[in-house]
C-alpha cells in the first residue's frame, strides 16, 4: 500500500487556511499518477491547531463542515485517509476527534482523545473521549488510530493488536521537548505489539512550543524505515508490505506466549 503522510505547519486558529493547505497538498501528492497514495495521514488538530482558547467557536458540530470536505477529495482521488484529528461539537462537548474517511467518500471510523495532556492544558479546553480506539478495516486490513498522548498508554494500543489491527496511526502535535520519548516509544509500541507504526507530526511553533515532526514510518520489528526532519514542513512517501507482520509474528510468536490471567 503507497501511504503518503503530511508533516504539516497547522496555521493556530485558522481551519479555512488549514483546508486549502491540504487541498493542495492531497492534489499534489495524487498529481503522479504512477505512485499515488491510497492512503494518507494527516496530523492532530490539523484544522485549528493549539490555538484551544478558541474551540468554542472553532470546534465544528460533529465535524460535519470538515467531513464533507475530505469526502469530495477522497472520491475525487480514490484515496483513503486517516484524517488526523479535528476539534469536534457534540451535545454542548468539544472532543479532540481522529477520522477515518474511505475512498468512497463514507466516515466509517471516529475516535474522540481519551487521554487529555495536563501539560498543554487540554483538560481546561477540551472533555475526555468515553470509549477506547477500536479497529476498522480498509481494504481488507485492520487498523488502529490513537491520538498523540495516548502513545503514552500502551495497555490501548495492546487492545488494538489484540483485535487484530496490522498498523497504528498516530496523528500528533508532540512537542519537541519531549522528541526522546516521542521516538522511542514508537518503536517499542511497533515491536511489542509486531506491527507497522505511522505518524503525522506538526512542525513550527505555537506560542511557546515548538513541534517535534519526525514524523515516523517503523516496521513490525521495530526499525524506522522512513522519516520526516525536524523543522521542516514535508510529505512522508513510503510502500507498506503488510505481510511483514505475520513473518514478524511467526519469527517471534509473543501472542502464544503471553499469559493474560496471570496479569492482573
Ligand atoms: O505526551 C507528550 O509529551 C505530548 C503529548 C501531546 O503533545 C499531545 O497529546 O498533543
Amino acid at each position: 500500500m503507497n501511504i503518503a503522510i503530511y508533516q504539516m505547519e497547522i496555521i493556530a486558529g485558522n481551519p479555512n487556511l488549514n483546508r486549502e493547505k491540504v487541498e493542495k497538498w492531497i492534489n499534489q501528492v495524487c498529481a503522479d499518477q504512477k505512485d499515488k497514495p491510497q492512503l494518507i495521514v494527516l496530523p492532530e488538530l490539523w484544522t485549528t491547531g493549539y490555538q484551544l482558547e478558541s474551540l468554542t467557536t472553532l470546534a465544528e458540530e460533529r465535524g460535519e463542515q470538515t467531513i464533507s470536505f475530505l469526502s469530495k477529495l477522497a472520491i475525487k482521488h480514490k484515496l483513503h485517509m486517516i484524517a488526523g484529528s479535528i476539534a469536534t461539537k457534540k451535545e454542548g462537548r468539544i472532543y479532540n476527534t481522529a477520522i477515518v474517511i474511505r475512498a468512497d467518500g463514507e466516515c466509517i471510523y471516529s475516535y474522540n482523545k481519551m487521554h487529555l495532556v495536563p501539560m498543554l492544558n487540554e483538560p481546561t479546553y477540551l472533555d475526555e473521549g468515553m470509549k477506547a480506539p477500536a479497529v476498522f478495516e480498509l481494504d481488507g486490513i485492520k487498523m488502529g488510530v490513537v491520538i498523540c498522548y495516548d502513545l503514552r498508554f500502551p495497555e490501548i494500543i495492546r487492545n488494538l493488536m489484540l483485535q487484530g489491527a496490522e498498523v497504528l496511526f498516530i496523528p500528533a502535535e508532540w512537542p519537541r521537548a519531549r522528541t526522546t520519548h516521542w521516538e522511542i516509544l514508537q518503536q517499542a509500541r511497533a515491536i511489542e505489539n509486531q506491527f507497522f507504526v505511522l505518524s503525522a507530526n506538526g512542525v513550527g511553533f505555537y506560542k511557546e512550543t515548538e513541534y517535534a515532526g519526525r514524523s515516523l514510518v517503523v516496521n513490525p520489528w521495530g526499525d524506522i524505515i522512513a522519516s520526516g526532519s525536524i523543522e521542516k514542513e514535508e510529505t512522508i512517501l513510503t510502500k507498506i508490505d503488510f505481510s511483514e507482520v505475520e513473518q514478524v509474528r511467526r519469527q517471534v510468536p509473543i501472542q502464544s506466549s503471553r499469559r493474560p490471567h496471570l496479569y492482573s
